[in-house]
């Protein structure tokens, strides 16, 4: 299986999108629109201090009402291939794709649930423990935009809001005119605010835009990943010398006559 390189300089695309693409990313509906990493995690790629033995793995779930094209964008980024006949997801799928960013093996797991009502049920149990969450609606269909906000809140239910990553995409971009599609942005890019996601639109029929938006999320999950990872060892962070002098001649005197003189 291939695995998509993301270098230094896709780095610097992957995080400011704006730059390369021009009209894709709104910057008023960005998440983060850094050059670089933050500076502990590049660091920590650098030295090969990334936690996780073996590789890390992020889970992504893709929500939203049916046929807006969750399984399209899906198919498009990972397998490169577009079926214009509807099947219908039953309850979930699932795809791999692998990464390497900055030289760190790094996997996303993609999560394709079923929009249809009836297949909600079963859908709704593999939301738990998502690091993103991507929610689709079909630029053609303000509906679908409408009830892009109960399908987050369904999500949410399942995840720690304050640490999981939100992306609001629009779908079919192919179908709709400039017009059309300005008008729509203005609401998206309102919705996208008020839930705190990034909105991009992209075409799954052309391509247009939807390996740039993996690439945004791949960054985007791996730096928090990373942090998130660094955080939880802070206390005992690998590589930490705890140093104890030879002038420190007996070291079972009691604390009350003698301070402690490791970690200094
Ligand atoms: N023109 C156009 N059609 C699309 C695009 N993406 C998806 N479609 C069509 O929309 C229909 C639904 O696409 P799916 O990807 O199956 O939708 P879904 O969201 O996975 O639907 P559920 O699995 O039922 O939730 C299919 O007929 C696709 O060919 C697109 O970018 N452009
Ligand atoms: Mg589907």
């Amino acid at each position: 299986r291939r695995r998509l390189s993301i270098t230094p300089d896709l780095v610097a695309q992957a995080l400011i999108p704006h730059h390369q693409f021009g009209w894709c990313l709104r910057k008023e509906a960005a998440l983060q629109v850094h050059k670089d990493f933050h500076p502990r995690v590049t660091c920590a790629c650098q030295e090969h201090r990334t936690g996780t033995v073996g590789f890390k793995i992020s889970k992504v779930i893709v929500v939203g009402d049916l046929s807006v094209g969750k399984t399209c964008l899906i198919n498009r980024f990972c397998k490169d291939t577009f079926d214009k006949n509807y099947k219908a997801t039953i309850g979930v799928d699932f795809e791999m794709e692998r990464f390497e960013v900055l030289g760190v093996p790094f996997s996303l797991q993609l999560w394709d649930t079923a929009g249809q009502e009836r297949f909600k049920c079963i859908a709704s149990t593999y939301y738990r423990g998502a690091q993103a969450i991507i929610i689709v609606f079909n630029l053609n269909d303000v509906a679908s935009l409408e009830h892009t906000k109960q399908w987050l809140a369904d999500a949410l239910k399942e995840n720690d809001p304050s640490s999981v990553l939100l992306f609001l995409v629009g779908s079919k971009k192919d179908l709709s005119t400039p017009a059309q599609y300005v008008l729509m942005e203005k609401d998206a890019v309102k919705v996208a605010q008020e839930m705190k996601a990034e909105y991009w639109a992209v075409s799954s029929l052309t391509g247009e835009n939807v390996r740039e938006f993996f690439f945004r999320v791949a960054a985007l999950t791996f730096e928090a990943n990373v942090l998130a990872e660094l955080e939880k060892s802070g206390a005992r962070r690998i590589g930490d010398v705890v140093r104890i002098k030879s002038d420190d001649s007996n070291l079972y005197l009691t604390a009350s006559k003698k301070k402690p003189t490791c970690c200094r």
